[in-house]
């Protein structure tokens, strides 16, 4: 059972205005957002010894001289750059300001096998982007008429691509959706999984960048960091676990697990989707109906990459990806990333595969070993002609077993609304949420935590400061749906934001009419995103409706 004996002596308590809870990306940028509007009593509470939390890496194999390579656990790409002139990144951002190096991925650079070897069925993948450009207007559809939504599956197949028993059409799907967002078209939302790929590749760039920066990809966050912590700063507290969290409309107290406790007046949790749906902190008193059935209603996905270095490079080295249609199992070891190749880490003898979903939960419950020759016997089939020499290394981490993490990244499952997911954006009192989950626009990436880290930063200093400098995010509390239906339960009329039609974008966008419900044009990284204010029009909206 909690013990909350260090919130009833707060005394005791190591006093502070903000608490922030995680140093991940979302908790490193709220910190920033405080410090920019001149905030500098804060503390930041971190689970793990260092700074970047998903955006983790670990060392791996060696190179000829001994030394080992660094690779990533999680993020690994920058997603979505940014064009000239337009909207950027801000992850690709503080990447060029601190010099991370990455290489274009060019999936263009690929490769397709089946169980009997090299098979060409890359005209598959033009077959499934041409059904892409039919499914996404009709998710658009959906959204403008304020129609139910579909599930990714129906709208992939009434777009005409049905890859049934068609094994080497089943391994493109993967590759053109689940290895995105770590979950089936079954299990995801057709209208929110089209926009969340829109908002990013659509508003920023289709281009993706591969970090293999042999500091770890989390250096731009030390060196976002650095601008307003010393070092050994006090107020950045690493390993340090959050047990227990009370909150009020005075206050936000949290207790370590050694027992430990910070008393705070607002607090910014950025634990992820999957921390908050396992339990792991207990919220006191407990978190509302509202907020507990958004945690439960999105999901989080788990996302593998398997490491095996080898002391020969048998693969194309010329080629970035190899597609491996299993003619069992979908999703059986399909992608496979050489980086070996020059632009990564040439010479490396480095390959990995990626597994999501239920296939991570089956390799993460078997050992090593057991994985180890399934991949191997994956190899053997995709190289029919090749002696396959045993690994020297091997590798893969245990995304939904990491007690910090509890998984990827989240996901939309169908059915569900921008009012569900603004409950999970919601906070309870002084206590605010933030990180990639909380983000709409930009949920499962590096960016979404960046910009709704920062929010929640500019919202509360909004509250300190009694002034609300960044009129544009908004100050104060987030709205939750059943703070303004004054009642929980389902919504009388749709909602949702109104979005761009195709003649608003620019003309130079390369697929013109996919669909966004964010207005293009440039952002300026310092500057907040503005989704939560058209989210407040629909809320508010939403409250005249329920008056009449
Ligand atoms: C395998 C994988 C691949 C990915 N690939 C990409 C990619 O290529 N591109 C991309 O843009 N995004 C990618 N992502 C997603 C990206 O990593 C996340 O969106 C982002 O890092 C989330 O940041 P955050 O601050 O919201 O959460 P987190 O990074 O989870 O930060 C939360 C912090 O809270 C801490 N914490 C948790 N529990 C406690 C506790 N009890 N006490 C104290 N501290 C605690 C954690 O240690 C963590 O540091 C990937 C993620 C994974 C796992």
């Amino acid at each position: 059972a909690p013990t909350f004996q260090s919130r009833d002596n707060n005394s005791t308590c190591r006093k502070t205005s903000v608490a922030i809870l995680g140093g991940g990306v979302a908790g490193i940028t709220a910190a920033q957002a405080l410090s920019n509007q001149s905030i500098s009593d804060f503390l930041i509470i971190e689970y793990n010894g260092d700074i970047g939390g998903r955006m983790a890496h670990t060392t791996f194999g060696q190179d000829a001289d001994g030394n080992p390579y660094v690779v990533e656990l999680g993020a690994n790409w920058v997603q979505g750059l940014g064009v000239e002139g337009g909207p950027e990144n801000p992850v690709w951002t503080f990447a060029k300001q601190y010099n991370v190096s990455n290489t274009y991925s060019d999936y263009e650079s690929i490769l397709t096998y089946n169980e009997t070897g090299p098979v060409n069925y890359t005209y598959l993948l033009d077959d499934f982007e041409d059904t892409w450009s039919i499914f996404e207007q009709n998710a658009g559809t959906l959204l403008t008429e304020n129609r139910q939504d579909q599930n990714m599956r129906a709208g992939i197949s009434l777009a005409g691509f049905k890859p049934k028993n068609n094994m080497a059409a089943q391994a493109v799907e993967w590759w053109e959706w689940d290895w995105e967002t770590s979950y089936s078209p079954e299990e995801s939302s057709f209208i929110f999984g089209i926009t969340g790929y829109n908002e990013t590749f659509y508003q920023f760039s289709e281009e993706n960048n591969f970090v293999v920066d042999q500091r770890g990809f989390n250096a731009w966050l030390k060196g976002v960091a650095s601008t307003y912590l010393k070092p050994n700063d006090t107020r950045l507290l690493l390993s340090t676990i959050v047990t227990d969290v009370a909150y009020s409309d005075s206050g936000v107290t949290v207790t370590m697990d050694d027992g430990s406790c910070v008393q705070a007046d607002y607090a910014i949790c950025t634990f992820s989707l999957g921390v908050l749906q396992n339990d792991v902190v207990v919220f006191e008193p407990e978190l509302p109906d509202w907020k507990e059935t958004s945690i439960a209603t999105f999901q989080m996905g788990t996302y593998t990459k398997i490491f095996m270095q080898f002391n020969e490079t048998f693969w194309d080295p010329d080629t970035q990806f190899f597609l491996y249609a299993s003619p069992t199992t979908r999703g059986y070891y399909p992608v496979w990333q050489s980086l070996s190749t020059e632009g990564f880490l040439p010479g490396s003898n480095i390959i990995f595969a990626t597994v999501v979903g239920r296939e991570s939960y089956r390799i993460e419950a078997q050992d090593d070993e057991t994985t180890k020759a399934e991949l191997m016997e994956v190899l053997r089939e995709m190289f029919p002609d090749v002696d396959i020499p045993e690994p020297i290394a091997f590798m893969y981490p245990r995304w939904s077993l990491t007690p910090w993490s509890y998984g990827s990244y989240s996901n939309w499952p169908p059915g569900t609304t921008l009012e569900a997911h603004q409950n999970l954006r919601a906070n309870v009192e002084r206590l605010y949420f933030a990180g990639e989950h909380t983000s709409a626009a930009y949920y499962g990436f590096l960016h979404g935590a960046w910009f709704e880290g920062r929010e929640a930063g500019e919202r509360i200093a909004g509250q300190l400061a009694k002034e609300c400098v960044n009129v544009e995010s908004g100050c104060g509390y987030y709205m939750s749906i059943t703070r303004i239906m004054g009642r929980s339960g389902f919504l009388p009329a749709p909602m949702l934001p109104r979005h761009t039609s195709s003649t608003d974008r620019p003309a130079t966008r390369p697929r013109p009419n996919r669909l966004s419900f964010i207005e293009h044009g440039p952002v300026d990284v310092s500057r907040p995103f503005q989704l939560s204010q058209k989210m407040d029009a629909a809320f508010t909206r939403s409250r005249l409706v329920s008056t009449e």
